[in-house]
């Protein structure tokens, strides 16, 4: 009894009837035909070659065979057909496909590709499907498509000691502020507060509470290095702003991703805030959540009062006072700023933002003491819409790298985004091409001032080029970055046991206190090994220790960033061969104080 029926393949020698065969070779040279017209249409660079009179078979056949992979009965039936010691025939037949992938030239020839006339091109049936016969090309690079706003920022100036806007030639700013800043040893604008505070200030022109002619504002970028004065271009447009409110609301939030950044970002709102209503809190988690919320909320017989108008927070507190402050509310928020925004970016799946936002937009059907003014969620413009004016609340962006990857910033909901950046001006999408995944390539900016300096070395002997160019060329401040807080750890004992420089360990390992301690006496000198460098058209050195496998790497990396070259900096074993001695003395030093502290740590 058959168990299986196996379809096969008969071939055409099992065809029995001639016109059978006709018709099959018929209907392949249809199909062969159809097809080459089909790719001369897609490949228009191949039309040439497609156009060209098909050269002799021999000739053709010469062309090195790439091993073809065929479903159905293709490929293995004319294997098999060889093996059965079929005529030439055969393997003919295995090449008109991909001949006729060619091009035109099977069009043309109206047999099969080595000469011979289609009915002894042995080949698959006409009701077989054809796979194969394709040739592998270069998908198309997908270029990325930036959006305008992206992709034409309005330039600033990146070099802060050129293009300085004196104070009075932004009459726009109250002279209240004018005052306080030149109290503060301020004369002219850097470029970045030159370009940012007016606009800011022209998003307000109605007053706080109604965006321009009763439109929302524009949501407003700015990417400019590091020490570039940003904070200013955001304090004092929302000082003027909130200058004159009336009632004590929370109205403008800063979020920054650490507590010294909030820290010092707090520091210059209390400068400019200094001897007016306006009060500034700042909750990052210094304190404890009760001491911070008697600086942000006061009960009183009838509810709460709010008692900050700008707050600065961290985002981690920030949703903590969301969710566990009585009376804590966003509801008046006009402005958030997020500063440092790729790392608060990086941050997102934390899910603050979209807390923040809940907060600010009221739930559907409740109504506040302000009605009037209350926001709803974002909709389409309509007339109806425009007649009541509502508060918008426009998101402030700053950031020394700000990312291109328009992916990244949808997860921000900018409204009709403006972008300011000191980058390359007015890239294209074609830059963007270049960018890996997206990000800040051409836009990232060093300061002015900095010299940037790569230097080679291996792993053992980093500890030592760190210590030699802090000893060697005479470096005052030195801010050593490393990987890990135990990494940080171990070079500050081993500075400390090799001496001869005044060492400071600023990590996690120790509180708000003694990091801010660390900070002043480093500020003030005291502490030559931990600040950031070329800040306000100062100068400053970099130097990044690289392994021998890292250095390519980074390279490219900086190459794709648009950061121009890094001039390298050998260290020559003859200078740090003196050193060596006391450098093997230090790391002994450093092992036993290593196994003492694992000692206490298990006891
Ligand atoms: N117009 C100005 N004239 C003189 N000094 C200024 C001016 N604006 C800011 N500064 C000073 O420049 C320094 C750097 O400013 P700021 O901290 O705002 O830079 P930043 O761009 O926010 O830097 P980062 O991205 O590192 O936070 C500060 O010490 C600030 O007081």
């Amino acid at each position: 009894m058959a168990l299986f029926h196996v379809a096969r393949y008969p071939g055409p020698e099992a065809a029995g009837a001639e016109a059978g065969a006709d018709g099959r070779a018929r209907a392949l040279l249809e199909r062969l035909q159809c097809r080459a017209r089909e790719r001369q249409r897609q490949k228009q660079p191949r039309q040439q070659e497609a156009a060209q009179p098909a050269g002799p078979a021999g000739k053709r056949r010469r062309r090195p065979r790439r091993p073809r992979r065929r479903e159905g009965g293709g490929a293995p039936e004319s294997k098999r057909r060889r093996a059965d010691g079929e005529d030439a025939g055969a393997g003919s037949s295995e090449e008109a496909p991909e001949e006729s992938g060619v091009g035109a030239e099977a069009a043309e020839q109206p047999g099969a590709p080595d000469g011979r006339p289609p009915e002894e091109a042995s080949g698959p049936p006409a009701h077989a499907l054809l796979l194969g016969g394709f040739r592998r090309s270069r998908a198309p690079k997908v270029q990325p498509f930036l959006p305008a706003w992206l992709a034409e920022p309005s330039c600033v100036e990146k070099n802060v000691t050129k293009d300085l806007v004196p104070i009075e030639d932004v009459p726009e700013v109250h002279p209240d502020l004018q005052k306080k800043l030149r109290a503060h040893g301020i004369s002219s604008y850097f470029p970045v507060q030159a370009a940012v505070i007016p606009a800011l200030l022209e998003s307000m022109a109605n007053g706080f509470l109604v965006g321009r002619g009763g439109y929302q504002p524009s949501d407003l970028c700015v990417s400019a290095p590091t020490g570039s004065g940003k904070t200013l271009a955001f304090v004092i447009p929302l000082v003027q702003a909130l200058l004159h409110r009336a009632v004590c609301q929370v109205r403008a939030l800063v979020v920054l991703p650490t507590k010294e950044l909030a820290q010092q970002v707090s520091k210059v709102f209390n400068v400019y805030t200094d001897a007016t209503p306006l009060r500034v809190a700042l909750v990052t988690g210094q304190k404890t959540l009760a001491k911070e919320q008697e600086t942000l909320v006061q009960r009183t017989v009838d509810g709460f009062r709010c008692l900050a108008d700008i707050v600065v927070a961290t985002p981690g507190r920030l949703v903590d006072h969301i969710d566990q402050t009585p009376g804590f509310s966003l509801q008046q928020l006009r402005f958030l700023v997020i500063d440092e925004a790729d790392r608060m970016i990086d941050s997102m799946h934390q899910s603050w933002l979209p807390r923040v936002m809940a907060a600010a937009f009221p739930r559907e059907g409740t109504k506040s003491l302000f009605s009037l003014l209350q926001r709803r969620q974002p909709q389409a413009i309509t007339a109806a819409s425009t007649c009541c004016p509502q508060m918008p609340l426009q998101k402030l962006l700053f950031s020394a790298t700000l990312t291109q990857n328009p992916e990244k910033l949808q997860q921000l909901g900018l409204h009709q985004p403006r972008l300011f950046s000191t980058g390359l001006a007015q890239r294209g999408s074609r830059d963007a091409d270049a960018e890996a995944d997206g990000e800040s390539a051409g836009k990232y900016t060093f300061p002015a001032g900095l010299t940037h300096h790569y230097v080679p070395c291996s792993l053992r002997s980093k500890p030592l080029v760190v210590l030699h160019l802090v000893l060697e060329m005479n470096f005052s401040r030195v801010l050593c970055f490393t990987n890990s807080r135990e990494n940080s750890h171990r070079l500050f004992l081993l500075a400390q046991a090799f001496g001869g420089v005044s060492v400071a360990e600023f990590s996690s390992r120790y509180g708000p206190g003694q990091r801010k301690m660390i900070l002043k006496q480093f500020e003030q000198g005291k502490i030559q090994l931990v600040g950031r460098t070329a800040r306000a058209g100062k100068t400053g050195q970099a130097f990044t220790l690289l392994l021998k496998v890292q250095e390519r790497r980074f390279l490219r990396m900086l190459a794709e960033g648009g950061v121009p070259e890094l001039e390298r900096h050998d260290t020559p074993s003859k200078l740090l061969q003196p050193l060596v001695p006391r450098y093997e003395a230090a790391l002994s030093q450093l092992e036993r104080a290593v196994k003492e502290e694992r000692k206490q740590k298990a006891a």
